[in-house]
Parts: C-alpha cells; sequence; structure tokens
C-alpha cells in the first residue's frame, strides 16, 4: 500500500474509545493502621484519633491507545497487572488521576461480578436485566427465548424458574453473559466472563462476540486464557505494572508474552 493509500485506509477507521496518558490511583483508607488492625482501630477509636493516613496504589502508570469500531481488544498481562482497573475505568467507573479517556458510544462491563438479583428467578433476572440495557418490554419479550436457550441454563432442568442463588457460579455467569450479549453494544467490556463456561458456552460466547464485532462494536476481552484471547481478539494489549508492554497483532503479543520475552 502506498502511504497515502495507508493514510486514507487510517482515516475511514471511526474511533470508538481513546485513552490518552491514563494514570489511575487507588485510595486506600487507613491501610497503614500497622499490626492488629482491629484493637488498633478500637484504641484510636478510645482516644479520638484521626484515622492513619491514606495509601495509594498506582494501578494504571501513564497508559495510551485508540480502539476502532469493529475492533476486538485483548487486554492480557499477570495478576494484578491493571487489567480489571483499565476496563473500569473504560467503563466510567473510576476516576482517572490524570490522563483522559474518550468513548464515542456507550460502553456497558460485563463483569463475572455484574449485578443481578439472587433472590430473584433466572426469568425475572434476565426481563431486569433487559429493561436496564434500555430494551422495551416488547423487545425483551421477543428476545426472552433466544437469551434463555443461548444461556444453557435450562439443559440441565427447569433452572430457569428457580431463584438465582440456586444456581453453580457457572451458571450465573453463563446467564449474566447470555443477557448482556442480547443487545448490541457501542463499546462492550468483558472481564473474564468466557473463563466460567464450559466448553460448548465458551464456543458460542466467542461466536456471539464475533458477531457482535461485526455489529460494529468494539469488544475489549480481559482473560488469562490466552485461546480465548487467540479465538476471539486480533489485537492484544499487553499490560505489566500499569504499564504497556506491547500492543499489536494478537499472535505477535501473546507469544512474547508466553515467553516473558519484552520488546
Ligand atoms: N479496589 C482497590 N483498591 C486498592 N487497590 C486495588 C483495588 N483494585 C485493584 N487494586 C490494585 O491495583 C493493581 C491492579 O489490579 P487489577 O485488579 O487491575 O489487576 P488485574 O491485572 O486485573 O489482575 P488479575 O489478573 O489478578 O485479575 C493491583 O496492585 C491491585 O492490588
Amino acid at each position: 500500500m502506498t502511504r497515502d493509500a495507508v493514510a486514507a485506509a487510517d482515516t475511514a477507521r471511526v474511533p470508538t474509545v481513546i485513552v490518552d496518558d491514563v494514570h489511575i490511583v487507588y485510595k486506600v483508607h487507613g491501610a497503614s493502621a500497622g499490626k492488629g488492625s482491629a484493637t488498633s482501630a478500637l484504641s484510636r477509636l478510645i482516644a479520638r484519633k484521626r484515622s492513619p493516613a491514606i495509601t495509594e496504589v498506582h494501578a494504571v502508570r501513564g497508559i495510551s491507545f485508540t480502539a476502532y469500531k469493529g475492533e476486538a481488544v485483548g487486554l492480557i498481562g499477570s495478576n494484578g497487572s491493571g487489567k480489571s482497573t483499565m476496563l473500569a475505568a473504560i467503563a466510567g467507573l473510576l476516576p482517572t488521576e490524570k490522563g483522559g479517556i474518550y468513548t464515542n458510544g456507550q460502553p456497558s462491563l460485563l463483569g463475572v461480578n455484574a449485578a443481578l438479583m439472587n433472590e430473584l428467578t433466572g426469568e425475572r433476572n434476565v426481563v431486569l436485566g433487559c429493561l436496564a440495557m434500555g430494551m422495551t418490554p416488547a423487545e425483551v419479550r421477543a428476545r426472552y427465548q433466544e437469551i434463555v436457550d443461548f444461556s444453557g441454563i435450562n439443559d440441565k432442568g427447569e433452572f430457569i424458574n428457580l431463584p438465582m442463588r440456586t444456581y453453580s457460579s457457572g451458571m450465573s455467569a453463563r446467564l449474566r453473559f447470555s443477557i448482556a450479549a442480547a443487545k448490541t453494544h457501542d463499546v462492550l467490556l468483558i472481564d473474564e466472563a468466557l473463563a466460567t463456561g464450559d466448553q460448548a458456552f465458551q464456543k458460542r460466547s466467542e461466536d456471539r462476540i464475533r458477531e457482535l464485532r461485526q455489529e460494529a462494536g468494539t469488544v475489549f476481552l480481559v482473560s488469562h486464557n490466552n485461546n480465548s484471547i487467540r479465538d476471539t481478539c486480533e489485537r492484544t494489549i499487553w499490560i505489566e505494572t500499569g504499564e504497556m508492554i506491547m500492543d499489536g497483532p494478537t499472535e505477535e503479543v501473546v507469544r512474547a508474552y508466553e515467553k516473558g520475552e519484552r520488546p
């Protein structure tokens, strides 16, 4: 391709998420309480002393990238490297200490911990979840059976009519993913959701992520399962101690990560 052709192809791409030199700092109150924190808290209360200083955890340190419409981007890195923090920040759930995050469209974070109501049946949660995502009651009725079938919750009995507290953690995660995946998202952020399902469900969710991408959204996937990343994302970002190590084609980045070879 000529330089002009590359420039033209670049301008044809629509940016959906711009992360510009982002720093995220958690402020942990009372973390320096020292030994025997319950006892020290009690003596502090009795002595009416001020609580100890705030400890800061600098979780993301100057990360920048742009994601485009139709892209699926994997985020990899060792435990505590800052992947989930980055995702929550893109979702708008964490403030940035420095830098900015700009999104074109509404980002939706689909985490294993996304809130559904444990006391309600799966059926009620599907309806509530869909309404919360902005579907009309008629749309919910039209999509309901598809969502239940996708989740596979009824494969081993009529579980959809039982409260969610009777579900295994994998079943809950599957239902959560199925609800969120029923809608086309501008920016869909998935945190480890695929790791919880069994083989057949993982395959179905990977196919659905591919469809969501074709429906023109942008998908971010945080996972320790490198095969999920390989199968789902064509671009991957490797993060360690809050800094970006690599950003490029998935195969290149995952191979370097697996070998522990930093560029
Ligand atoms: N709520 C919090 N308060 C204080 N520090 C936090 C909080 N959540 C995460 N951290 C810290 O921020 C850093 C990044 O954590 P994060 O959960 O983003 O990592 P991760 O890459 O998603 O890890 P994992 O692969 O283990 O899920 C870690 O040092 C962690 O201890």
